[in-house]
C-alpha cells in the first residue's frame, strides 16, 4: 500500500481498504443502463406487442437517425423507423424519441424491474435507496489519513523551479427504469447516448481540519477496536438487507447473478477491512514524522501542535484558489498562452493538488467541491500529455485518440469540451471533438475521420454507439493514454456501470486514469478498481469534518403540503426577484414531466422562465443552456440534466421542488450556485411526508425556515394558471410523480399511501379526479387494484 503524504490533503489508499471504511456496501449490483437497448434485447416481443419491431426487412434496425447500414450489433437497437425513406437511415433516433420510450419503457415497468431496466432517472432511484443508509453510515467510516511523500513535491517544486520563473516551494499552497422514476432526468437514457461547493478557506479548514484529522482517526482507532469485526458485519448485514432481491421476478436471473456479486464483493471487503485496520494503524504511526517533513519541504507553517498550515491559504477566509500561479509550474508555454487567455491566473485549489501527480502518471481520484475548476484539473495535464507524445504520421489512416473523457450528460461533454478547446488554443495541431447522444451519429462520423481528435469528449451510450458502429473507432481507441470520467461517482454507478466497463475494455489497460467528482461516496472507493490502478492516489480537497457543500450558499429547507406548493413557489421566486434584479434561477422538479409541468404553471403566471428536460430534442436543450448561461433575469426549470457539472455563472439561487434523488443529487444540484467561491442560497421544498430525506443530508448545514405567507390573490392566480395548463401535461405529470415516489423504498412501499398522496399531487393540479393510467402501467408499476387509481 502506498503511503502518500500531502499536507493538508488527506490521499487515502481505497485500493487497501477497509479499515477506513468499514461500512461500505458492495451497493446492489442488479441494473443496467439504457431502457430501449435492454427492451430489444431482452423484451423484443413487447416492441413487436407495440408496433415497434426493433427488425426491419428481417434486419434489426440500429439506433440513432443514422446513415449507418443497418447490420446486426451485439448491443441492441434503439432506432426504429416509422417512416422509411429509402433504408434506415432516415429513422427517427430513438433518442430523440425518449419522451415516447421513457412512457413506454415505464409502462412495462414493475416493481421488480427496479433497479434493474434503467435509464439514468432510475439508476438515481437505485442510488437513493442506498444513499439513504449512507449518511449515517458514513459518520461511522473512518478514514485512513496518508500524506503524500515528500520527495514527490520535492520533484515537483525543483521541476517547477528549473522550469519556471517563480519559486514554487514557497508559494506553494496544499489545500488541498422503464421509466426511471419515469422520465426524470435521464440523460442516457438514451442509452444511446449518454445515458448526468463553494470553498471554505482553506486555512480555516485546514487548522480545523488537520488537527482534528488526527484526533479523529485516535479516537476512530479506538472505536473501531470497540466495534470490531462483528459490528461492521452487523452493519453490512443490514445494509446487504435493503438490497431488492426480494423485489425481483426469478426470470431476472441477470440480477439475481449481480447481486450475489455483491455479496461476494462483501465478504472480501469485510475481509479487507480487518487487514487494513493494522496497515492504517501503522499509517497513522508515520503520520505526524512524515507531516514534519513535508512541512519543512514546502515551506508550509506548523502551529504547536504541528497542524501544517499552507502560507498561500494563511489569513484568507474563503478561496477556492490556491496562490500558486500557472506561470510558477512545469507547463508549455503553449498551454500557458491558453490559460492566460482564458483568463486563469491562480491554480484553483483542486488543480494545485492534482496537477504534480497526475504528471507524474498516477492515476487520480479527486474531490474537490462544486464550481472549484476540477474541468480544468483534468483537462490540463491531460493537454500536458498529449503534446509531448510524437506527432502522428499525417499517413496514419486512423490517428489514436490519445486523451478520452467520459461526462455523464450531454450538456455536460459539452461545456467540457468547449474548456479543452479553449486550453487548446496554442496548440493548433491537437484536436478537440466531442460525441453525445441526441445528435446525428453520421456528422460524427465524419467530423472524426476529417478532422484531429486527439482528445475525445463523449457521453457513454455515443461512445459505445461509435465502439459498435463507426469503422476504425475501436482502432483509434487503442491509443488511448489518459481516460477521465467526469462525475466519476455518477459514471460507476449502476445506471453506467455497464457501459463503462465496455469502455474501459476497449481502451488499453496501459494508461492512466483520472477520476473527479464533487462528490465520492463510500461505494466509489469500493468499485473504482473497475478503472484505477492498485496504486492511484485519492486526493480529497474537501476537509474531514467540513461539508461537501459551500458555506457561502445558505441553505434552507421548508415543509408545506402539496397544495400550497405551486403557491409557495411563486412567491419565493417572486421574493427572490425583487431582491435581486440580476436574479438567475435553477428550479429542479423530480421528473422530466414534472419539469414540464412546473415551467408552464409558471409560465401561465408570467414569469421569465424556460424548462430543459429529457424530452427536448438536444438542439432545443443546447440553445436553452447557453441562453441561461449568458442571461440575468431568468428562470431555468429544469429535471437532473443540469444536475451535475454544469456551468452557469452567477447562479443566484437554486430551488429544489420535491426531494431529490439522494444526498449526492442535493449537493450537485445545490452546486450550481455558490461557483467559483460566491455567495448563493438553496431553498428544498419538501412536502411533509418527504421530511425523511432530511436524514440524508443531515451533515449538511440546511435550517429550516418558515414559510411565507400566502395570500388569497396568489391562490387565485396559480389556480387560474393551472387551469391553462393542458390536460395532457396534467396526466404526463401524474404518473411520472407516481413513478417516481412508487422507487422511492420509504414511500413506495405502502401502495395504499402512495396512491393517497399522488392523489394529493393530483388535487394540487386542480384536479378533481387524477388521471386515468394505463393499466399495463399499473400493473408493471405493482399498483393494480390499489384503490384510488383510475385505470384506462
Ligand atoms: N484557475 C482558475 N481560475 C479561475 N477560474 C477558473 C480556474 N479554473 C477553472 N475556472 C473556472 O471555474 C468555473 C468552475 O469550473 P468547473 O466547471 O470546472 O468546476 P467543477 O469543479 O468541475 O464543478 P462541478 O463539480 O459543478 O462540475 C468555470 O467557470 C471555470 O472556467
Amino acid at each position: 500500500m502506498v503511503i502518500k503524504f500531502i499536507p493538508h490533503l488527506r490521499v487515502l489508499s481505497p485500493s487497501l481498504p477497509v479499515t477506513g471504511f468499514p461500512s461500505m456496501k458492495p451497493g446492489r449490483t442488479i441494473c443496467f443502463n439504457g431502457s430501449i437497448p435492454v427492451l430489444n434485447r431482452v423484451f423484443p416481443f413487447k416492441l413487436k406487442f407495440l408496433g415497434l419491431s426493433p427488425y426491419f426487412n428481417g434486419k434489426l434496425i440500429t439506433r440513432s437517425l443514422s446513415t449507418r447500414p443497418s447490420r446486426p450489433r451485439s448491443r441492441a437497437s434503439s432506432e426504429f423507423t416509422p417512416k422509411i425513406r429509402g433504408d434506415v437511415r432516415v429513422s427517427k433516433s430513438l433518442i430523440e424519441d425518449e419522451a415516447e420510450l421513457s412512457d413506454w419503457v415505464g409502462e412495462l415497468r414493475t416493481d421488480s424491474f427496479r433497479g434493474r431496466l434503467t435509464s439514468e432517472d432510475e439508476e438515481l432511484d437505485a442510488d437513493r435507496q442506498r444513499n439513504r443508509v449512507r449518511s449515517s453510515d458514513r459518520k461511522r467510516n473512518g478514514v485512513s489519513v496518508k500524506w503524500r511523500r515528500e520527495s514527490e513535491f520535492d520533484n515537483f517544486r525543483e521541476s517547477s523551479k528549473r522550469e519556471t520563473r517563480g519559486n514554487f516551494g514557497d508559494s506553494i499552497s496544499r489545500k488541498s427504469r422503464f421509466s426511471k422514476r419515469f422520465d426524470s432526468e435521464l440523460e442516457d437514457e438514451d442509452s444511446d447516448d449518454d445515458g448526468e461547493e463553494d470553498d471554505e478557506s482553506y486555512s480555516s479548514r485546514k487548522s480545523r481540519g488537520v488537527k482534528r484529522e488526527k484526533t479523529k482517526m485516535d479516537s476512530r482507532r479506538g472505536k473501531r477496536n470497540e466495534r470490531g469485526l462483528g459490528s461492521r458485519n452487523a452493519g453490512s448485514g443490514r445494509r446487504m438487507g435493503l438490497g431488492r432481491k426480494s423485489n425481483f421476478h426469478e426470470e431476472e436471473d441477470t440480477d439475481a447473478s449481480e447481486e450475489e456479486k455483491g455479496r461476494e464483493m462483501k465478504g472480501l471487503e469485510n475481509f479487507l477491512s480487518e487487514e487494513d485496520s493494522d496497515i492504517n494503524a501503522a499509517a497513522e504511526d508515520d503520520y505526524i514524522i512524515l507531516r514534519k517533513k513535508a512541512s519543512s519541504a514546502l515551506g508550509l507553517e506548523k502551529d504547536a501542535d504541528q497542524t501544517v498550515t499552507p502560507r498561500s491559504s494563511q489569513g484568507k477566509s474563503e478561496s477556492y484558489l490556491s496562490e500558486t500561479r500557472f506561470d510558477q509550474i512545469s507547463i508549455s508555454p503553449l498551454s500557458l498562452k491558453g490559460i492566460k487567455d482564458a483568463g486563469y491566473e491562480k491554480m484553483t485549489v483542486v488543480q494545485e493538488a492534482t496537477l504534480p501527480v497526475i504528471l507524474k502518471g498516477k492515476d487520480v481520484l479527486a474531490k474537490a467541491k462544486t464550481g472549484t475548476g476540477k474541468t480544468v484539473a483534468f483537462l490540463l495535464p491531460s493537454i500536458e500529455i498529449v503534446s509531448k507524445l510524437p506527432p502522428v504520421d499525417h499517413d496514419v489512416k486512423r490517428p489514436p485518440i490519445h486523451v478520452l473523457v467520459i461526462c455523464p450528460t450531454r450538456e455536460l461533454a459539452i461545456q467540457a469540451a468547449s474548456e479543452a478547446k479553449k486550453l487548446l488554443k496554442y496548440h493548433p495541431s491537437v484536436g478537440v471533438q466531442v460525441v453525445i447522444g441526441g445528435t446525428r451519429l453520421a456528422l460524427e462520423q465524419k467530423n472524426l475521420q476529417a478532422k484531429p481528435c486527439q482528445i475525445l469528449v463523449a457521453t457513454p451510450g455515443r461512445l459505445r454507439d461509435h465502439l459498435e458502429n463507426t469503422a476504425g473507432f475501436a482502432t483509434k481507441l487503442m491509443g488511448v493514454k489518459v481516460l477521465v470520467l467526469d462525475e466519476a461517482d455518477r459514471l460507476l454507478a449502476m445506471g453506467f456501470r455497464k457501459d463503462i466497463e465496455r469502455i474501459i475494455a476497449a481502451v488499453p489497460k496501459h494508461r492512466q486514469t483520472l477520476l473527479f467528482s464533487a462528490t465520492v461516496p463510500d461505494e466509489v472507493h469500493q468499485i473504482c478498481h473497475i478503472a484505477l490502478r492498485r496504486d492511484h492516489e485519492f486526493i480529497n480537497t474537501v476537509q474531514e469534518g467540513t461539508e461537501d457543500t459551500h458555506s457561502l450558499v445558505r441553505q434552507v429547507h421548508m415543509v408545506a403540503p402539496l397544495d400550497k406548493q405551486f403557491s409557495l413557489l411563486y412567491v419565493l421566486l417572486k421574493e427572490h426577484i425583487a431582491d435581486d434584479v440580476d436574479y438567475k434561477v435553477l428550479v429542479f422538479c423530480t421528473t422530466a414531466m414534472v419539469t414540464k409541468l412546473v415551467a408552464d404553471v409558471l409560465r401561465e403566471m408570467n414569469l421569465n422562465v424556460r424548462e430543459i428536460h429529457s424530452r427536448k430534442s438536444q438542439s432545443y436543450r443546447t440553445r436553452v443552456s447557453d441562453e441561461f448561461r449568458k442571461s440575468k433575469g431568468l428562470i431555468l426549470v429544469t429535471s437532473d440534466v443540469s444536475a451535475r457539472g454544469v456551468d452557469y455563472p452567477d447562479v443566484t439561487l437554486v430551488l429544489q421542488v420535491g426531494m431529490p434523488s439522494d444526498r449526492e443529487q442535493y449537493i450537485h444540484r445545490l452546486g450550481r450556485t455558490g461557483r467559483k467561491g460566491k455567495e448563493g442560497q438553496g431553498i428544498l421544498l419538501l412536502a411533509p411526508w418527504e421530511e425523511n430525506f432530511l436524514s440524508c443530508v443531515k451533515d449538511l448545514p440546511i435550517t429550516k425556515a418558515p414559510l411565507p405567507s400566502l395570500d388569497p390573490e396568489t391562490k387565485k392566480k396559480v389556480g387560474r394558471a393551472l387551469s391553462n395548463v393542458e390536460m395532457k401535461t396534467k396526466e404526463s405529470a401524474y404518473q411520472a410523480w407516481l413513478g417516481y415516489y412508487n422507487s422511492d423504498k420509504n414511500i413506495g412501499r405502502d401502495k395504499y399511501r402512495l396512491v393517497e398522496l399522488a392523489n394529493e399531487f393530483s388535487r394540487s393540479m386542480g384536479l378533481d379526479n387524477p388521471p386515468a393510467i394505463p393499466k399495463l402501467v399499473l400493473s408493471k408499476m405493482g399498483l393494480r387494484n390499489i384503490p384510488g387509481l383510475r385505470v384506462r
